[in-house]
């Protein structure tokens, strides 16, 4: 459903996007996820045919975003990260502009408005000024607005920053709703635990390039791969060190105490062979921890250094 080919934004001389490739299948919810400056925005932009690359392609259901702007726009609902609101509208009456703005005929948008008010939970709000909305609700009635023309693709630009974690999970199940209507969403934050939960795929940028990307069961995968032993010895925990350095998927190995702390990059059946080897050499094992990193450290991992 979208397709970037070696994408490069540049403002003045500064390189924001570096050749970003990418590509999302439709009906996925993609995380995008990076620290400030990575370029999210930037790609959205694009996407959202609002800023035009320095080169590279950007596709939307095949349509290439420079070449035909009008299409993608009909394909897409876009939410910047900052969106005015008309305060002195009642939400109904600011869906309904919308609406009117995409030549939408009244009486259809008559039918349609209730429906996106009860997609995103505000029928109660219908007649509220849009000025008193939370800002959970606001975050909510955006959405709605993104809809009213019944786009394929959602390009959200952080639409949990400022939201309560109660606001954020009312969000987080309507963006997953609308997934299972098969629509294909790209939401992008700075937090990825906060994108892990509720994303199908994950997409890492870091200095205006994708550093990683795949499905979050294969990057709790990659985790996996990159888990830290700490092995507790009663004794001998020197012989047990130079033992553990012969072992070619063990790296990095410290002393904390009487405990010895290795990186390992094997699979399960190689670290149960480990435990078996140090048993058989006669040492005194008292603990065998595997330790994971979470998300938030391989996340730190991986962008490490890149674009800085
Ligand atoms: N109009 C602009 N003029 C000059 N530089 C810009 C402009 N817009 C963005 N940049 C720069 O391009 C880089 C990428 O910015 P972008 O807004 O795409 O990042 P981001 O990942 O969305 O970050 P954030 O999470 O802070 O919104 C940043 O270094 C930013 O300062």
């Amino acid at each position: 459903m979208i397709q970037i080919n070696r994408l490069v934004k540049r403002y003045g001389k500064m390189e924001a996007l570096k050749g970003l490739t990418l590509e999302i299948e439709k009906g996925t919810l993609f995380g995008f996820v990076g620290p400030n400056g990575a370029g999210k925005s930037t790609t959205m932009s694009i996407l959202a045919t609002l800023l035009e690359p320095t080169s590279g392609q950007a596709y939307v259901g095949g349509y290439e975003v420079t070449k035909h702007p009008r299409e993608v726009r009909k394909l897409i609902g876009y939410m910047p990260d900052f969106f005015g609101v008309y305060d002195n509208l009642t939400a109904e009456e600011y869906l309904d502009f919308y609406g009117a703005n995409y030549d939408i005929p009244a009486q259809e948008r008559r039918q349609i408005i209730p429906q996106l008010l009860e997609l995103v939970n505000l029928s109660h709000k219908r007649d509220a000024y849009v000025d008193s909305l939370s800002r959970g609700m606001k975050q909510r009635l955006g959405l709605a607005r993104c809809l009213v023309h019944n786009p394929e693709v959602l390009i959200l630009d952080e639409p949990a920053s400022g939201l309560d974690p109660r606001a954020r999970i009312e969000l987080r199940e309507i963006l997953k709703e609308l997934r299972d209507m098969g629509k294909t969403i790209i939401i992008s934050s700075h937090i990825l635990p906060e994108l892990a939960e509720m994303c199908d795929v994950i997409g890492i940028i870091e200095g205006g390039s994708l550093v990683a990307c795949g499905r979050v069961d294969e990057i709790y995968q990659k985790m996996q791969e990159k888990r830290v032993l700490r092995i507790r010895l009663l004794d001998r925990v020197e012989e047990a060190m130079t033992r553990l350095r012969e072992v070619p998927t063990v790296s990095d190995v410290t002393r904390e105490g009487s405990w010895v702390v290795a990186g390992f990059t094997g699979n399960d059946e190689q670290q149960a062979a480990l435990l078996r080897d140090l048993a058989a050499a006669g040492l005194p094992v008292a603990a065998f921890n595997e330790e994971q990193g979470n998300l938030e450290e391989i996340f730190l991992e991986i962008t490490k250094g890149v674009g800085s």
